[in-house]
């Protein structure tokens, strides 16, 4: 990993945890990071919560100041007016959301969502002053096909359109293989380096030089204690994104301090 990017650790709730509950995880996971004297300069923490709990995240967060951040899983393309059951970037950042995550798998496959809307979502996170989160990621069937780093590439080059070299550089890119998410399958360290390698090569080509080594970029699909080591280990991995871990304080932040877990991935 290279000196200069700080590993980003993204605690990506989905639809779990009511606002109660998320002000109690919160406290948990600030707790057992101040107790472990967590230096957040070394690695950063943000959670990403559901829109119910903002408020009540921001809340704690500031009146505790506490050191992780936090943000949204989605946001609406447009500003405001008649969009039911939309939020806006603007919304969002009024609620003090440092990072909004754009096109997860979740949202590209239950919701029809396309290249060209998670660009216009992400352009308008970056608008309203926060930080995307651009999720790609290939399914079983393109892996099978050894199709994994083209379809990557391509969904980098039209998830990222329109962005300029800087913008590129200050955002964070996931790559969660479909087939690894929730399912306890996970990429080997070997994997994820194949195709977070390949990522920054493209943004060196489309962008930069300079975008591609200050863009971050996150592995995400079963990330756990026991394999972030390995996986964080890699140089072209900046951080992780978690799903079902970040929902236990203990473990997440035992990921958050993956400097200090063994690398497992040679152990049968
Ligand atoms: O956003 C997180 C990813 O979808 C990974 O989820 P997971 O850690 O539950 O596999």
């Amino acid at each position: 990993m290279a000196q200069q990017r700080v590993p980003l650790i993204a605690g990506n709730w989905k639809m779990n945890q009511n606002h109660q509950e998320a002000v109690v995880l919160v406290q948990k996971l600030s707790w057992v990071l101040q107790d472990k004297k967590h230096d957040y300069e070394r690695v950063e923490v943000t959670v990403l919560p559901p829109f119910t709990d903002l408020r009540s995240v921001q809340t704690i967060v500031d009146g505790d100041r506490m050191r992780l951040s936090y943000g949204a899983q989605d946001v609406s393309v447009h500003d405001s007016g008649a969009y039911t059951g939309e939020i806006s970037a603007s919304m969002l950042a009024k609620l003090g959301c440092t990072y909004v995550v754009v096109g997860h798998s979740e949202r590209r496959e239950y919701h029809h969502e396309d290249d060209a809307l998670v660009a216009a979502k992400a352009l308008k996170t970056i608008d309203a002053g926060m930080t995307p989160i651009v999720c790609v990621g290939e399914g079983l069937e393109v892996r099978n096909e050894a199709a994994h780093v083209a379809h990557c590439t391509q969904q980098v080059e039209g998830s990222l359109a329109g962005f300029s070299p800087d913008q590129v550089a200050e955002a964070v890119i996931a790559y969660e293989p479909v087939w690894a998410i929730g399912t306890g399958e996970v990429a080997t360290p070997d994997d994820a380096q194949e195709v977070c390698e390949a990522i920054r090569t493209q943004v060196a080509k489309t962008w930069s030089s300079q975008a591609a080594e200050r863009v971050r970029i996150l592995y995400g699909g079963s990330v756990k204690a026991a394999n972030a080591a390995a996986i964080m280990a890699q140089p072209d991995v900046d951080g992780a994104l978690v799903g079902g871990a970040s929902l236990q304080a203990e473990e997440f932040a035992a990921i958050c301090r993956f400097y200090d877990l063994p690398d497992l991935s040679g152990v049968a």
